[in-house]
């Protein structure tokens, strides 16, 4: 098979970003490349300079050394090129859904600022995209957290750039909102090629959804790969220092605090729940006899749960039976 070849939407080349005044080197020495279509998480430690690699990326912030290479080139204004999504409050929580979204058509606009019907149908396709038309009408006070981050992505979109970059768009929002924005992200880079780059302390959800993974660590550096490929080179351990939790298994480590070894038998997530039951209650579980107990899981429209200790065998139909029979 042939390698395909995405197209490029964002460069860069030795770049460097930080502060002059006073001297603050941050992420050193980056050759970094977003394509087309693509989601890519830039996850990193706290203060570790993930914000102000996304300003720099946006043209809104100088590199300390390096440059930034658009897909549009030279010619043509930086707005026209990223979006931007910033954690920054809104001053106007007065205006409506549908003004809000309008501002990402102000860098087209001309000195009479008024709409034209190419701008209106942006706007509708933004609307339409981010899948807010059940309330463009309503005041943003009006909104929830979750609402209004798909509101930012809406203006973002309707400013029709290759590359959307994004800080921290699930911060305080509740599980449900976090995956419906990283699925949103995900969905919009397939179905309008645009390069998506966001910046996320998610690790959880950035493993899930991510197409590239870059991630900024403590030496200045930044490394990019397959998710997968990062955790299986035990990268993801060392950046973030992991303590009590193994990526590989994605499993919270547990000390086994009973005297008491458990066969587990059984294959799918109802194995999983088991196992994430037991280990919970500090069993140590092992795949074969010679053990204590020997539970194996059965499935089917009734789950259920049959224990053998010794010649005794019994079955139960939740883990909280199983649990009080152990
Ligand atoms: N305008 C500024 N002038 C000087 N230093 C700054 C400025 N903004 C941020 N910094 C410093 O740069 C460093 C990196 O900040 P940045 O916000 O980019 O990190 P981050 O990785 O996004 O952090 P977090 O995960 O906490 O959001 C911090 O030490 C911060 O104090």
């Amino acid at each position: 098979m042939s390698p395909r070849t995405p197209t490029i939407a964002l460069q860069t080349h030795a770049l460097s970003t930080g502060y002059s005044n006073p001297v603050l080197h941050l992420l050193e020495n980056m050759s970094l490349t977003l394509h087309a279509g693509e989601l890519v998480c830039l996850m990193g430690p706290n203060g570790v300079g993930k914000s102000t690699l996304m300003r720099t990326l946006a043209g809104l912030q100088r590199p300390l050394a390096g440059s930034v290479t658009l897909e549009g080139g030279a010619g043509m204004p930086p707005e026209h090129q990223v979006a931007v999504v910033l954690t920054e409050k809104i001053a106007g929580m007065n205006m409506t859904v549908y003004e809000l979204v309008t501002f990402g058509r102000y860098p087209y606009l001309d000195w009479n600022m008024r709409l034209r019907e190419e701008d209106k149908k942006i706007i509708g396709q933004a609307i339409a995209q981010a899948r807010i038309h059940g309330f463009t009408h309503k005041k943003l006070y009006e909104l929830s957290d979750g609402q209004l981050q798909l509101v930012m992505i809406a203006r973002a979109l309707a400013q029709d750039t290759a590359v959307i970059l994004l800080d921290e768009p699930t911060a305080h929002l509740d599980l449900n909102n976090r995956v419906e924005i990283m699925k949103l992200l995900k969905r919009l880079a397939r179905e309008t090629g645009k390069a998506i780059l966001v910046a996320t302390h998610e690790l959880d959800l950035a493993l899930q959804t991510a197409d590239i993974l870059w991630v900024a660590g403590k030496d200045k550096t930044l490394l990019t790969g397959l998710p997968e490929d990062l955790v299986l080179q035990g990268t993801l351990d060392d950046i973030f220092q992991l303590k009590g939790f193994d990526l590989k298994t994605g499993q919270i480590y547990h000390t086994a605090f009973r005297n008491k070894t458990v066969a587990l038998h059984g294959e799918g997530y109802l194995y999983r729940w088991t196992r994430n039951a037991l280990e919970r209650n500090g069993y140590n579980i092992a795949a074969s006899a010679p053990t204590d107990v020997t539970v194996t899981v059965e499935p089917g429209d009734r789950p259920s749960w049959q224990l053998q200790e010794g010649t005794a065998q019994k079955v139960y139909y939740s883990l909280k039976e199983v649990l009080q029979a152990l």
